[in-house]
């Protein structure tokens, strides 16, 4: 496992720890030792490609299914999860694909419903449902059946009846899958408000650009396995350089370019090249004045620098270099 070395002295309290977790379902090893340490009041993105094993982590930590009896301690805000799961639960707030809201009853009554879940006396209730429904712009929708939302609203209000029960520590399991690229934003900066109230948040997500704006500290889970973990720029330096891609519209002028640069990587059906480049002026310069001296005219240049798609591409063992973080020069 690669994991980056720690810079700061003291660490801050971990809000999550976790060694050896382990999970099989029958006979399929779905998670095989895993090691967390997510300091409080910070924001920690598992990534992962579909059934790496990202919401069994989530469910697991969130109590709400049995990790296998080898695994290590879990502690979840201070407590043991297997000796004190009423603790930890009262801890931890959990939205995500597994949704709490019902669709039948309004927003505001979804809010009410969980405030007496927690508890709360009427006027408390009361009191909490209208601050939240304020602060997720939620209150002209508050008397519409929650079936009505959108998809932003809903995971809004998801959010929302989260926070009814106060918790410190937030597991957003996809929070933005499945949304416009607004309401994506918007839940962003609902996130990252989270966390300047001192709430610790785990998220879950394949979007690498979520966890690169959000999180503090990122582990790639694959096979089963944390594969690298750290900050995004930590993550980005695991990966060689980055590349010049060429594409072309003419299949001759490919074929004769990729037959030309033995150390170009090809994809044949999109009529693209990869030369690897540090993207500088002279590399750039002798690129183009080889491809004149060739009379190739490429159709497109552009240049790419490492981004954690290809951290996510380099460790999950995809294929193909993602369009993502490119400079078009022409
Ligand atoms: N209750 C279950 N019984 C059997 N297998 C399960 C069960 N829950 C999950 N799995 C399997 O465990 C693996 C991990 O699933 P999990 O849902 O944790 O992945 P994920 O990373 O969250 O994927 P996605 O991004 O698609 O939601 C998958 O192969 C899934 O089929």
């Amino acid at each position: 496992m690669l994991t980056s070395s720690r810079t700061d002295g003291a660490e801050p309290p971990a809000a999550v720890s976790a060694t050896g977790l382990r999970k099989s379902y029958g006979d399929k090893l779905v998670l095989d030792g895993i090691d967390l340490r997510i300091p409080a009041g910070s924001i920690f993105a598992l990534l992962g490609p579909n059934g790496a094993g990202k919401t069994t982590v989530v469910k697991i930590l969130s109590t709400l299914v049995s990790p296998d009896p080898a695994s290590g301690a879990i502690h979840i805000g201070g407590h043991d999860l297997a000796a004190e799961p009423q603790a930890v639960r009262g801890a931890i707030g959990v939205t995500g694909q597994f949704s709490a809201v019902d669709g039948l009853i309004t927003g505001e009554e979804n809010m009410l419903l969980m405030a007496d879940l927690h508890h709360l006396s009427k006027r408390e209730g009361k009191r909490v449902t209208a601050e939240l429904l304020e602060r997720f712009d939620l209150v002209e929708a508050a008397k519409k059946p929650a079936s009505t939302y959108s998809g932003g609203m809903k995971r809004r209000l998801d959010i929302a009846m989260t926070l009814v029960g106060a918790p410190r520590i937030i597991f957003l399991d996809e929070p933005t899958t499945g949304l416009d690229p607004r309401s994506r934003h918007n839940m962003w900066q609902i996130i990252r408000e989270l966390v300047t109230d001192g709430v610790t948040v785990f998220l879950t997500t394949q979007y690498l650009e979520e966890a690169d704006e959000l999180a503090d500290r990122i582990a790639v889970l694959n096979d089963g396995r944390i594969a690298a973990e750290g900050t995004a720029e930590e993550l980005k330096r695991l990966v060689p350089g980055g590349h010049v891609r060429l594409r072309f519209a003419d299949p001759a002028a490919y074929r004769l370019a990729a037959d030309a640069l033995r150390e170009a990587t090809g994809d044949d059906y999109g009529l693209t090249l990869h030369i690897p480049s540090d993207g500088g002026q002279r590399e750039l310069r002798s690129i183009l004045d080889w491809l004149d001296s060739l009379d190739i005219e490429a159709d497109e240049l552009s240049v790419h620098t490492p981004d954690l798609d290809d951290v996510f591409f380099a460790l999950t063992g995809g294929t193909g270099v993602p369009e993502t973080s490119e400079e078009t020069v022409r």
